[in-house]
């Protein structure tokens, strides 16, 4: 039996298996073998087609990367043309695009870099067509536009969604908050910091998928309500967390009405990539998503250059973290810095490497002697 026979044979008995308490155990047993399956896949392992885990070879570059994902004909290629100005083939017919095709945006100062990617259908990633390698791209991505036709039904966005989560991608979604710590002896420790009980683990489904991966001696500490899902993830380990939009394209062609009810998705912007509608909102959203902060330098004795921030993609930045983004070693070089702008109270004010730092604030480091 082939790895993608033996995942739908699990998915099918999960299927079957009504969901109450007598049966978790069982089905975080059969999640558990799923996903070990789905690496097997992810890997390489033993399957037949669909071209390995690899992805299409595109260089990065910028600061930034975001690739668009979706059925086919459903705008990507027209979208990618209208936002970066490369063109990329578009036409009516399916699968127009073949392989991956970058193209690169300049917003707010900084480089955002696109990938086109061809159109996926159900079963992608078990092999179908060339979905296994643009799923496998779209893992390299920083954030993903779920490109929908706003004409067709919306169960296609579950059907991608699905397709990407059996390729370890988690849209809009944090690394669950629990800690799994493996140890040498003790046996199993569930325990739970939250001021309420969990309604989705206990004692009995933690042992059983620790099993299933062969552990025996672990703490499993638990600072979120996760679910056995979650658990797994975390054992599996190779999951990709990222921000997604919901790209509606092609509302030129639907009622007002329409568009109405569609307005309830969240994460959705709608758009029309061939009239060029609503592009403010889809990068005013995507900037806010990628949580990417601008810093600008400043030589000695020399204006700050404002053309040329240097990103960085944490929250809250520290000085440190700006350090380690210009030079390996410039951290240990550093005596203070300077900083103007919104996170300091005088301008300049001097600062260590610790403190934090605001989008557009102007720092220069100053180097021990
Ligand atoms: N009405 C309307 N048609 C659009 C819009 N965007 C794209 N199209 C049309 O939809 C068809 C498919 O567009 P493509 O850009 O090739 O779609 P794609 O997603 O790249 O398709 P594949 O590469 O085959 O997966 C073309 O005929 C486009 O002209 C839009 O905003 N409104
Ligand atoms: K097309
Ligand atoms: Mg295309």
């Amino acid at each position: 039996m082939s790895v993608a026979q033996k995942i739908a044979e699990i998915e099918e008995e999960m299927a079957r298996t009504q969901k109450n308490k007598a049966t978790a155990k069982h089905l975080g047993l059969l999640k558990a073998k799923l996903a070990k399956l789905r690496t097997e896949l992810l890997i390489g392992g033993k399957s037949g087609g669909g071209g390995g885990g690899d992805g299409f070879d595109v260089a990065k570059s910028g600061d930034t990367r975001i690739g668009f994902v979706g059925f086919p004909s459903v705008g990507k290629s027209t979208l990618l043309t209208k936002l970066t100005g490369t063109f990329s083939e578009a036409a009516s017919y399916e699968f127009t695009t073949l392989v991956a095709t970058p193209g690169q945006l300049h917003y707010k100062g900084a480089k955002i870099q696109m990938i086109d990617l061809p159109g996926i259908i159900e079963g992608a990633k078990d092999g179908k067509g060339r979905g296994r390698q643009v799923i496998a791209t779209a893992r390299t991505c920083n954030m993903l536009y779920i490109v929908l036709d706003a004409s067709k039904p919306m169960t296609h966005k579950k059907i991608i969604e699905k397709e990407l989560y059996g390729f370890n991608i988690r849209l809009n979604a944090k690394p669950p908050g629990m800690l799994v710590r493996k140890k040498d002896k003790g046996g199993i420790a569930f325990t739970n910091t939250m001021s309420e009980k969990p309604r989705n683990l206990d004692l009995e489904t933690v042992t059983a998928i620790l099993r299933e991966y062969k552990i025996h001696n672990c703490d499993v500490v638990l600072r979120e309500d996760c679910t056995p899902d979650q658990l797994i993830d975390v054992l599996e380990g190779n999951i990709v967390y990222m921000p997604c939009i919901y790209v509606l394209n092609k509302i030129d062609a639907i009622t007002m009405e329409e568009l109405e009810l569609l307005s309830q998705v969240p994460h959705y912007v709608p758009i029309s990539a061939k009239d060029e509608w609503n592009f403010d909102e889809l990068l005013e959203t995507t900037w806010s998503m990628l949580n990417m902060i601008r810093i600008y330098t400043k030589p000695k004795g020399q204006i700050p250059d404002l053309s040329a921030p240097v990103i960085l993609h944490q929250k809250n930045p520290t000085v440190e973290a700006f350090c380690m983004r210009l030079h390996r070693t410039l951290a240990k070089e550093f005596k203070h810095a300077r900083v103007w702008g919104n996170s300091v109270r005088h301008q300049p004010q001097i600062v260590g490497l610790s403190h934090v730092l605001q989008d557009e604030d102007v720092v220069q480091i100053i180097k021990k002697v």
